[in-house]
């Protein structure tokens, strides 16, 4: 009968949960029984853990979900990174360590890059002297190639073994990575751009476990001492370090590249420009050298970015998917579609005079306005808010300027000066009226010129998109 129980869990039983052990309880079951205790309280607080960072998590005001499309290269994956240098410094400044290899890489497959060019000319080429230097005749003409630079090549030569260690780092197996610079000029193979100094990785965090694990066992700074396959590496590319910045400033090798046409500072993850800073070997990445890293996307990624600008228990999550923008990675953009609040579509203008990587009979340019056209025109999307980022301004005017002409490849440019200013008009108002012949639906669009690599300016159209997104947005959705 509940009125009469009385129970023998008065509050002084209660407050001595656990229940006393037994009177005749032998040292032996006290051990095992202070081991269960200890092991039960560790689950326990494992589980009220979750369960605030859970509540925390609930507390927090919702931010949107934005996906970034494009084709490849065009510039999402920096986008991204921007957000987080953005909204999250802190978070990003802990990672920046993560993303040396990943930077080494990219400057190794470009000097490799230039060795396997050179080698692979050498071998060829006709002899006009035998003196100090020689001269090299290429496609284009003859140049000059130093004797000093022979040498160079075959001091650098163990940059071929940090690159497959490197890889092997990052995506658990040699080769993985996409077109390894060092097949990239030899035999007849073309020089393919697109593919001269790229990482493939797995999605998700994978690499960056990987990355993390490995740390963990090496220094984060110089130290003699660290044996671990990351540390050699960081002690080979310091001892190559000067005679990569020899031979990157060479004014033969530069020469004999631009005969054939080769730019590898218009390539993604180019880093030989800051040779000497990055090879250094208690080098730590800096924001900007992050967002310059190439790391191509294979397969969509969630990411949760808390801005930490907001009070914690108040801050706001946004959730931004990054997608491979390659051919084949499409049709695993469409799950997003109706799932999202905004798109940021990126355009690459300095596309033009390119073909895609994955079909060269595509001009890139071309592919973009198609992709473009279609993603306007889905009418799963007809009531989102469209940004478009007409991306790469830089390589865009660098191009124009060293004198390759837009409208030999555009040709509906006519009668315009061949500058900045008017490409870019001209590309902006074509992107703009696809938007608004091809929406199922009137609706607003956000264009910026934009430079993904340059924080500072995208860190302002950040903002501005941010603040868009939450006035109109949000407020509406009663989300704010
Ligand atoms: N110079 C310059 N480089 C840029 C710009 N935007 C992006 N990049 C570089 O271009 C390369 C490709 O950018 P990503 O952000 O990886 O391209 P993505 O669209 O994510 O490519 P996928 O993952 O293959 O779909 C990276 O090395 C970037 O640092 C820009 O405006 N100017
Ligand atoms: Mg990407």
């Amino acid at each position: 009968m509940p009125g009469t129980f009385k129970s023998s869990s008065s509050s002084s039983t209660q407050s001595s949960w656990p229940p006393p052990p037994p009177a005749n309880e032998t040292p032996e079951q006290r051990k095992v029984r202070l081991e269960e205790e200890a092991l039960a309280k560790k689950r326990s607080d494992q589980i009220d853990k979750e369960l605030n960072a859970e509540k925390e998590s609930k507390k927090r005001k919702l931010g949107a979900k934005i996906l970034l499309l494009g084709q490849a290269e065009s510039g999402k994956s920096t986008v991204l990174k921007n957000f987080q240098l953005l909204f999250a410094p802190k978070a990003f400044q802990s990672e920046a360590e993560i993303w040396r290899p990943v930077i080494h890489l990219n400057l190794v497959r470009s000097v490799n890059f230039i060795l396997s060019f050179l080698t692979s000319r050498l071998a060829g080429m006709r002899e006009s002297s035998l003196g100090q230097s020689s001269t090299t005749v290429l496609e284009g003409g003859p140049v000059q190639i130093n004797p000093e630079i022979r040498k160079l090549v075959l001091r650098l030569a163990p940059l071929r073994q940090v690159e497959e260690t490197l890889n092997r780092a990052l995506a658990g197996s040699p080769g993985m990575g996409a077109g390894a610079a060092s097949n990239a000029t030899t035999g007849n193979q073309r020089y393919n751009p697109a593919r001269a100094t790229e990482v493939s990785v797995p999605s998700g965090y994978g690499w960056k476990n990987a990355i993390s694990g490995r740390r963990s066992q090496e220094s984060s700074s110089s130290n003699t001492s660290d044996t671990s396959e990351l540390g050699q590496t960081r002690r080979v590319l310091a001892a190559c370090g000067d005679d990569i910045v020899k031979l990157w400033s060479d004014r033969g090798v530069q020469q004999a590249l631009k005969s054939a046409e080769i730019a590898l500072e218009e390539q993604p993850g180019f880093f030989l420009d800051e040779a000497s800073r990055i090879t250094e070997e208690d080098y730590v990445p800096l924001p900007e050298d992050v967002l310059k890293a190439r790391v191509t996307t294979v397969g969509p990624e969630a990411h949760v970015i808390v801005d930490e600008k907001e009070l914690d228990s108040n801050a706001r999550e946004w959730t931004i998917y990054d997608v491979g923008g390659s051919r084949s990675q499409r049709a695993a953009w469409a799950q997003f579609f109706d799932d999202v609040n905004i798109i940021i579509f990126l355009a690459p203008m300095s596309g033009f005079n390119q073909v895609l990587a994955e079909d060269e009979s595509v001009n890139r340019l071309t592919d973009s306005l198609r992709l473009w056209q279609t993603i306007c025109s889905n009418k799963i999307l007809a009531n989102l808010e469209f940004v478009i980022f007409l991306n790469k301004l830089d390589i865009l005017a660098a191009k124009l300027k060293s004198g390759i002409q837009f409208s030999q490849f555009v040709t509906s440019f006519v009668d315009k000066p061949n500058e900045t200013k008017p490409v870019a008009k001209y590309l902006l108002d074509v992107f703009v009226s696809l938007h608004q012949q091809h929406s199922p639906r009137k609706r607003k669009l956000h264009p910026h010129l934009t430079c993904a690599v340059d924080t500072k300016a995208t860190s302002s159209v950040i903002t501005r998109i941010r603040d868009m997104i939450l006035v109109k947005f949000l407020s509406q959705t009663s989300v704010l």
